[in-house]
């Protein structure tokens, strides 16, 4: 088992990695909860919440609340719900939470967890790809129609549980949309680990080199946060690619199109504000040649309006004073923040959409 310590203001946990984990929750889960609520949606629970149940028997009573699977139940209505099976439950502050499965899981969970009796401990069990992203960092949170996240807040879990037997049973489509952040975070981190991922195929995909990207992603996310846990600065890097692929998932519908997909739409738009307006030389033409090689739907960029995604952008948190701002590239690994021009927005979109229109 590998384990990485992220430290926050309030404590510091660990992220533990290993195979199996799910059946021995007992020996890496602390004694002494008044009861555990495992929190899962419709498609995981199937797979693994007997595992986790029977694993915590000894531990403390242990209950259950399932949501359907897919981005819609990260509202409020949902959050509702989960906080009424909190107060049926009578769980106290001695409860815990425990968020099993991606990260809509992981962020609906956390933000019941960070409210319920203004805040009780809860786990991430991450169980997709991309999940190594969302369970560590403490940005949880919920969808307004309207914009994603819009209500949330930082409240880090006690621990991250990573069983990586769990993600053999992701689907293409999820470990194509983990690998939206996967190469995120090499964007962001290292030049060499780029090009060595713009060179593969997802479907190629050794156990050892997805476990290597993970572990790496994992760093790079846990190193960015402890410097700034409130997005003060540097953490906004952790946006990269954000600013447009939150504004397609609100304007198509949550769920229509998954977020790693998204990011990774937008880390094309990124891409070419930073060569096209900023000077910068970055692989466009070899992320281009990836998105395709990988079936990621860049399609979609032909059901977008330029001015409308502009508006939606407007509800970015990087947005201040109604002005847009970008996470851009220098060069691979080094990122920075800008404000870009509502006209620059739709002149540059428009050109991409040209330039992928029919690929
Ligand atoms: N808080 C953060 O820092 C942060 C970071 C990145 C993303 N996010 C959020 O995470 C969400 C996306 O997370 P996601 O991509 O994990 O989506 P998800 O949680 O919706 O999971 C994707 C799909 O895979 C299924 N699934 C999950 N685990 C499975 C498994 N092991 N085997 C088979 N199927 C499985 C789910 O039921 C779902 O249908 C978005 O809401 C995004 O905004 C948050
Ligand atoms: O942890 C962060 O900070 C991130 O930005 C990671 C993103 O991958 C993630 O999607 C996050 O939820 C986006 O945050 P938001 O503040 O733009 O909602
Ligand atoms: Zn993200």
């Amino acid at each position: 088992m590998a384990s990485v310590t992220v430290r926050s203001s309030s404590h510091d946990y660990e992220v533990l990695i290993g195979k199996g984990l799910r059946r021995n929750l007992g020996e890496v889960i602390s004694s002494g909860y008044t009861s555990i609520l495992v929190i899962t949606d419709s498609t995981v629970q199937d797979y693994y919440l007997q595992d986790v149940q029977e694993s915590l028997a000894e531990a403390a009573p242990v209950f259950s609340a399932v949501v359907p699977a897919g981005e819609s139940s990260k509202s409020m209505g949902r959050y509702e719900d989960l906080l009424d099976r909190c107060v049926e439950l009578k769980l106290d502050r001695n409860s815990l939470i425990i968020a099993l499965g991606g990260g809509m899981i992981g962020d609906l969970a956390g933000f019941v967890a960070s409210t319920y009796l203004r805040g009780i401990d809860y786990i991430q069990m991450p169980t997709t790809i991309l999940a190594h992203d969302s369970s560590v960092g403490g940005k949880v949170a919920i969808n307004h129609p309207k914009g994603k996240n819009l209500i949330g807040s930082f409240y880090h879990p006690v621990k991250v549980i990573y069983d990586m037997e769990t993600i053999e049973t992701l689907p293409e489509s999820e470990i194509r949309s983990g690998y939206g952040e996967v190469i995120k975070h090499a964007f962001l981190s290292d030049a060499e680990w780029a090009h060595r991922l713009l060179k593969g195929k997802l479907s190629e995909l050794s156990v050892d080199q997805l476990e290597n990207d993970l572990m790496r992603g994992i760093q790079v996310k846990a190193s960015i946060v402890e410097k700034d846990e409130r997005e003060a600065g540097i953490r906004k890097y952790l946006n990269l690619g954000h600013t447009l692929a939150h504004a397609i998932e609100a304007e198509l519908g949550y769920g229509e199109i998954t977020h790693g997909e998204a990011v990774a739409v937008g880390l094309l738009l990124m891409m070419k504000l930073s060569n096209d307006l900023k000077g910068a030389e970055l692989p466009l033409q070899d992320y281009k040649e990836w998105l395709i090689r990988n079936h990621y739907p860049i399609s979609v960029l032909n059901r977008i309006h330029p001015e409308q995604m502009v508006e939606k952008m407007k509800l970015d948190k990087k947005t201040l004073r109604q002005k847009i701002n970008f996470v851009l590239l220098h060069e691979l690994s080094d990122p920075y923040v800008v404000e870009i021009e509502e006209n620059q927005l739709v002149e540059h979109m428009s050109l991409l959409m040209n330039e992928v229109s029919g690929e």
